[in-house]
């Protein structure tokens, strides 16, 4: 049996943190040593999130980096994005194993950070010992990294959706077309109009069209998997729909060839074959229903084969295979414990 690592939770007190606590109180090899808020620092976990009481004893703290490092093993940081720059680079200054859930680390190119984040980042050097946190495509990177940056939501379920097609350079670059829904967690837990009950329920609101900062992620990514830096230009458009979690994301684009969908689907199965968390459907279309609170990647690959288009969904649970379960899954490979620790459980349903 291994031992049991210590872990910290900064941003417990937002909905990715507050995954993370759930989830990790279940998880046979961690230890919570502390979880932080600001605004809630002095309460009981309890009191927050009732979900919770008799699951953890713990309270909030205030985030001080150097001194949580020091009773931690390794930490997780679901801080808002930017706020993550100063509180990472301090956690790997103490040595100590690392997953952020913010974006602050996830682009390899200082100069996109900066356009897509519109703010400096203070500590270039990290990104390019951060390791981009989707085990399904970098499992033995993630496995020696100090630092992983875990993916978006929304990025999580599209370079899924895509991986395959762009392994085998099938894919039309001029056709790449991502429509994507989110639930209302996606947007984190503070208030705002958009997410006010009248304004998001019986609505479906698309939005950042063409400028969401989820794009360049989703661009380095393919084209990381061609391995041709810069290749990938995508549509992508993102929208707010009345759900509290999951995302679905439907994919199009052209092929260089015509490819049956018959051997469309055996390249799926052999690229994510012996993948704990993808599970591929073909008579069924994936749906978030069909994912809540489970770490699952549930996808489908379809085909307008009169249009000539290739289309494939995605469900993802934004906060845990979009957050929570892959930051653990990554962790998990970190602390050379098998990738599924804590996070076997199915989905509920409804
Ligand atoms: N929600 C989602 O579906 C996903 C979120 N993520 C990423 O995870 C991170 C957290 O997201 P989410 O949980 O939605 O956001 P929330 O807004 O719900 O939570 C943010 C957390 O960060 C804390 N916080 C805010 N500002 C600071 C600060 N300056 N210093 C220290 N702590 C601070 C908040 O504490 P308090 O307000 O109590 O003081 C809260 O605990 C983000 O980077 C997000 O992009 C990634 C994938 C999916
Ligand atoms: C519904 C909603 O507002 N979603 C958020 C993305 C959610 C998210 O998790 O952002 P990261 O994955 O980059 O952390 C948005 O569009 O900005």
């Amino acid at each position: 049996m291994s031992k049991k690592f210590r872990i910290a939770i900064a941003g417990a007190s937002g909905y990715a943190g507050a995954e993370l606590v759930r989830l990790a109180a279940a998880h046979p090899y961690f230890d919570i040593a502390a979880v932080t808020s600001e605004k809630s620092a002095g309460q009981s976990v309890a009191s927050v999130f009732p979900n919770l009481t008799g699951v953890v004893q713990h309270t909030f703290e205030a985030l001080a980096p150097e001194a949580l490092a020091e009773r931690a093993d390794a930490l997780f940081l679901a801080l808002p994005h930017t706020k993550s720059q100063e509180p990472v680079a301090l956690c790997m200054k103490a040595g100590k194993l690392v997953v952020d859930l913010s974006a602050d680390y996830r682009l390899k190119n200082v100069a996109a950070y900066e356009q897509w984040y519109q703010t400096p980042h203070t500590h270039p050097a990290l990104l390019h010992e951060a390791v981009y946190g989707l085990p399904e495509l970098h499992r033995s990177a993630i496995a020696k990294a100090k630092l992983v940056a875990s993916p978006g939501c929304y990025p999580t379920a599209a370079i899924l959706q895509l991986a395959p097609l762009f392994a085998k350079g099938l894919v039309q670059l001029d056709s790449i077309v991502i429509d994507a829904k989110s639930g209302i967690s996606g947007a984190g837990r503070s208030p705002a109009l958009p997410y006010h009950f009248p304004e998001a329920h019986e609505s479906l609101e698309p939005y950042k069209i063409g400028k969401h900062r989820h794009i360049p992620e989703i661009e380095q990514e393919l084209s990381g998997i061609m391995g041709t830096p810069g290749a990938v230009t995508i549509a992508f458009t993102p929208h707010l729909v009345p759900m509290n979690r999951g995302i679905l994301s439907t994919a199009y684009c052209k092929l260089k060839t015509e490819i049956k969908l018959p051997e469309l689907r055996a390249l799926y199965r052999e690229f994510y074959k012996g993948e704990r968390f993808i599970r591929l459907y073909e008579d069924i279309v994936p749906n978030p229903r069909y994912i809540k609170g489970s770490n699952f990647c549930d996808i489908g690959v379809y085909a307008d084969q009169r249009a000539g288009w290739v289309v494939t969904v995605a469900a993802v649970d934004n906060l845990v295979k979009g957050a929570a379960g892959q930051a653990i899954q990554a962790m998990n490979l970190m602390m050379g414990l098998p990738e599924e620790t804590g996070l076997t459980a199915p989905g509920s349903y409804p």
